[in-house]
């Protein structure tokens, strides 16, 4: 029989929640133990889990048991549309087979050029030796990433900066639907979910029309936006457009905001701990010297994505995910019921005691040899069957960005402290930092 949070106490520290829920759900797990219920009133409750042994049963031997929540399958998804991230069951399996293979490791090369001209752009927007916050200059390049990689655009430079407009509108308003349920009505009322509903269909009619004009061209462009347009179902039919704008829309939500989270907590952590950032450095400047090609130099950065990886420990940007069992099932001594809810705490399994040796230090050498060996209890990009798609893509992307940064300034920030934002993805509050050019470096 699992412990139970009373209701009584949820609306006690109502305010606190709200504003961060990490430390109610640290203190509960201390108290109830790895898996404990929280009474939300009115008959609902949900389960909270920090067991990973738990979290990989729903995930992946019985994934088949445990669908989306509502929070993504709809709530989500009347912003960006029924497909890869939102959708359940036998349509998630069909755009799964259908889009995987453009996330292929061999597909992802194709893109990488791309991909390293748009970071070296935006990456020159830092200025020198001044504090900046680097959280809205990482969350421009990860959209202009994701953008290019599917458009290469050209010549449409308004039409994306629109759509990362509307994109991150409609992620504001849904985080002020859940986390403010009781001026749901006060929303719809005054016109904000209106407004956002408004300009996602202006969002769909912008790449209706870059996807007919892509249609229509004769070019080859070797873009995410090719390869899904020649996928191809089992019956030999291919995505209409409206199945291909959801899956759009699907991939700046998904890839955007995870990714612009890590890739700031990352150069923070890196600031703080200076003896790392200069082994870092010195990996750099040794594999500069053995002039490889962008991929096998990705491939080389070990220590780069040993740092982001223990970064994304320490800060996962999906910090949370939730399931519902659409049947009775049995996990050890735990049944559990048709409907019940669970919310998965990846932030809370990354830092957990049974796993990890002094879990709050930052120390990137717990994943020298391979990030594998921690896979039961370390879930940054998910697990099993609906793992990220853009896992491969996210790491090439952020190991391309941190080497450049490192490559070209030391990194230095006056704080030794990083506050977070826990909303959809986990952000941080405050992001200054500042780069100082290292002298005599050919970049
Ligand atoms: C640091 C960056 C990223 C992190 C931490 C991250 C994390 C995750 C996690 C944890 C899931 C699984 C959610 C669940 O099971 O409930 C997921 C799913 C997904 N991610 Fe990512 N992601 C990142 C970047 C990206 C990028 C760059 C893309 C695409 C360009 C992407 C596309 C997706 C999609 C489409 C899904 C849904 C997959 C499915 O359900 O089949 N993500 N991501």
């Amino acid at each position: 029989m699992l412990q139970t949070v009373s209701f009584f106490e949820v609306l006690k520290n109502a305010g606190n929640i709200l504003r961060n829920p990490l430390p109610f759900h640290k203190r509960n797990f201390e108290k109830h133990g790895d898996t404990f219920r929280v009474n939300l009133g009115f008959g609902n409750s949900v389960v909270f889990t920090r067991d990973a042994g738990l979290a990989k049963h729903m995930l992946q031997q019985q994934h088949r048991n445990y669908h989306k929540s509502p929070l993504q399958s709809k709530e989500l998804a009347r912003y960006i549309g029924e497909g890869l991230l939102t959708a359940n069951g036998d349509k998630w399996l069909k755009q799964r087979r259908l889009i995987q293979p453009a996330f292929h490791k061999k597909k992802l090369e194709m893109l990488i050029s791309t991909m390293q001209l748009v970071i070296e752009q935006e990456l020159q927007k830092i200025p020198n030796d001044q504090s900046i916050a680097i959280y809205p200059l990482m969350s421009d390049l990860a959209f202009k990433v994701v953008a290019a990689s599917l458009f290469s655009y050209k010549g449409i430079d308004n039409e994306i900066q629109r759509l990362q407009e509307i994109t991150e509108k409609a992620q504001k308003t849904l985080i002020k639907e859940i986390r403010q349920p009781y001026k749901k009505i006060w929303y719809y009322l005054n016109g904000t979910v209106r407004r956002a509903l408004k300009d996602t269909k202006e969002a769909r009619a912008i790449l209706h029309q870059l996807i007919e004009e892509r249609r229509k061209s004769e070019e080859h462009y070797d873009d995410l936006l090719d390869m899904l347009l020649q996928a191809r179902y089992d019956d030999g039919t291919d995505m209409d457009n409206d199945q291909l704008i959801d899956e759009i829309l699907i991939l700046f939500t998904a890839g955007h905001e995870t990714t612009s989270n890590a890739l700031t907590f990352t150069p923070m952590l890196l600031a703080q701990h200076q003896d790392i950032q200069e082994k870092l450095f010195e990996e750099q400047s040794a594999l500069k010297k053995e002039s490889l090609g962008a991929m096998e130099h990705i491939k080389k950065s070990e220590f780069t994505a040993s740092c982001i990886e223990e970064a994304m420990r320490l800060y996962p940007p999906a910090y949370f995910s939730d399931r519902v069992a659409i049947a009775d099932d049995r996990y050890n001594e735990l049944h559990i019921k048709k409907g019940t809810t669970i919310l998965i705490s990846f932030f809370e399994i990354h830092r957990h005691l049974n796993h990890w040796d002094n879990p709050e230090e930052f120390n990137p050498d717990r994943f020298s040899d391979t990030a594998k060996k921690h896979a039961d209890y370390y879930f940054p990009f998910g697990a099993g069957p609906r793992m990220c798609i853009g896992s491969n893509f996210a790491m090439y992307e952020m190991i391309m960005v941190i080497n450049s940064l490192v490559s070209k300034y030391q990194i230095k920030t006056n704080t030794n402290t990083i506050a977070i934002q826990p909303l959809i993805t986990l952000k941080p509050k405050g992001s200054q930092l500042s780069f100082h050019p290292r002298v005599n470096v050919s970049i």
